[in-house]
């Protein structure tokens, strides 16, 4: 039986998919695998039965990428499962930057009680007047799966795009709209834009991206959206910009104390993908991943090992998954264990990511039959992560 353990809620309609042989386990000790959101794990002591992880999300800011690759656990996201959710609040927040529609509501739940509310209503309305989003221009740092989704949208909007990644995918590319600038530098971007939206990953090379240099090179008036993560943006350079006027308005996704202080902030609780619809997708895509792994070794949509799919386990044979590093004559190595006792390779595939390797072999013992100690012969070769029977 494969255990998988919840760390966070995730979506029945995933969980539903679990087949026979698998059982949700209450806790992380002796699961095979986690399914989680947003809860940390950096912190968190991963037990040795842990084979892999999938994030329902896109965010692995939470999850210790290399300690997991290290200790052979492979990690998973779903790419782009929730991009239509955080491109539609994107939006939302576009107008929230654009038109007091915060401080309108405000005032009319304060004067609730106000028998002339209605005619009271039209005196106070000048007070939260804004500006349409038609024709300003649209800065979209990080075109992958929801930079371009929200390009794409604001375009049909009537905005004016400019989209900054100099790390875009193919695939991603093929998805922009050709209406939208593309702009090689990121100050280019920020000098041209009335509205700013940043969609990239929280990593040490992206942490404060937007700081005060940043800041200041900014449009005076500037609306800037944040629905990545908090540390991209710096909060002492935002409240500065937000108090002197440089940007009008700061919309995030990410409530914190800091944030919390800051005047013309509109703030909200991660609610980017939390729609019924995203939170089905990522647990549909991120249990799927975690069952392939498990039943056949196969690895899409990792972040800390390659893509590497051998198909199904083929009748007769038996599946051996490596994970190793990436180090010369490692796959020599590998191989040697099984030719010295014997052991045809009918089919294998061997791919690297970085310091990561993985190698799938499929094995016909024939008569020889298996050799007993071919595991742990594979598990005390230099650089190897963890061996496993697939099956
Ligand atoms: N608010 C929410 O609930 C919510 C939901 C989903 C994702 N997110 C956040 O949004 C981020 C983006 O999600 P996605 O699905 O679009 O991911 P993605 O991987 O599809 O796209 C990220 C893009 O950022 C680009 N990029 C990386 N570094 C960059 C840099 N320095 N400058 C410009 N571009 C850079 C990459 O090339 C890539 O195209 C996630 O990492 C996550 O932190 C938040
Ligand atoms: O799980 C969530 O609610 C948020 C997920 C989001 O931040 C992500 O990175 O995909």
């Amino acid at each position: 039986m494969r255990r998988i353990h919840c760390l966070n809620n995730i979506s029945p309609l995933g969980t539903a998919l679990l087949t026979e042989g698998y059982a949700l386990s209450d806790t992380l000790e002796g699961a095979d695998g986690a399914l989680v959101r947003s809860a940390s794990l950096h912190d968190v002591e991963l037990p040795e039965s842990l084979l892999a992880i999938a994030r329902a999300g896109a965010g692995v800011n939470n999850i210790p990428l290399e300690r997991c690759a290290e200790a052979g656990i492979v990690v998973f996201n779903t790419p782009g499962a929730n991009a239509n959710a955080v491109k539609e609040l994107v939006i939302c927040a576009l107008l929230l930057g654009s038109r007091d529609i915060a401080g309108g509501i405000a005032w009319c739940r304060d004067n609730a009680g106000d028998e002339n509310i209605a005619k009271a209503a039209e005196k106070a309305k000048k007070a939260f007047s804004g500006r349409e989003i038609a024709g300003k221009k649209l800065g979209v740092i990080g075109l992958g799966a929801i930079g371009a989704e929200v390009a794409n949208a604001a375009v049909g909007l009537g905005m004016d795009v400019y989209g900054y990644d100099p790390y875009v995918s193919v695939g991603a590319a093929w998805r922009i709209s050709s209406a939208v600038h593309h702009v090689t530098n990121l100050d280019d971007v920020l000098r041209v834009c009335d509205y700013l939206t940043i969609h990239v990953p929280a990593t040490d090379s992206t942490k404060g991206m937007i700081d005060a240099r940043a800041c200041s090179l900014m449009k005076d008036g500037a609306v800037f959206l944040n629905f990545s993560r908090d540390s991209l943006v710096d909060d002492e350079a935002m409240a500065a910009a937000l108090s002197s006027g440089k940007v009008a308005v700061y919309v995030t996704d990410f409530a914190n104390p800091a944030v919390m202080r800051m005047e013309h902030a509109v703030v909200l609780p991660h609610l980017g993908a939390s729609t019924a619809e995203a939170e089905d997708n990522c647990a549909v895509m991120a249990v799927r991943e975690l069952m392939d792994y498990l039943d056949n070794g196969t690895i899409a949509n990792s972040v800390n090992y390659p893509a590497c799919d051998l198909g199904p386990v083929p009748e007769g044979l038996r599946r051996v998954a490596v994970l190793h590093e990436n180090v010369p004559n490692a796959l020599a190595r590998i191989t040697n264990v099984f030719g010295d006792a014997g052991v045809n390779i009918e089919n294998m595939a061997n791919k690297s990511r970085g310091e990561a390797a993985y190698t799938l072999l499929d094995l016909d013992a024939g008569a020889a039959g298996w050799p007993d100690d071919a595991i742990e012969r594979l598990a005390a070769l230099e650089g190897v992560r963890r061996v496993r029977v697939v099956k």
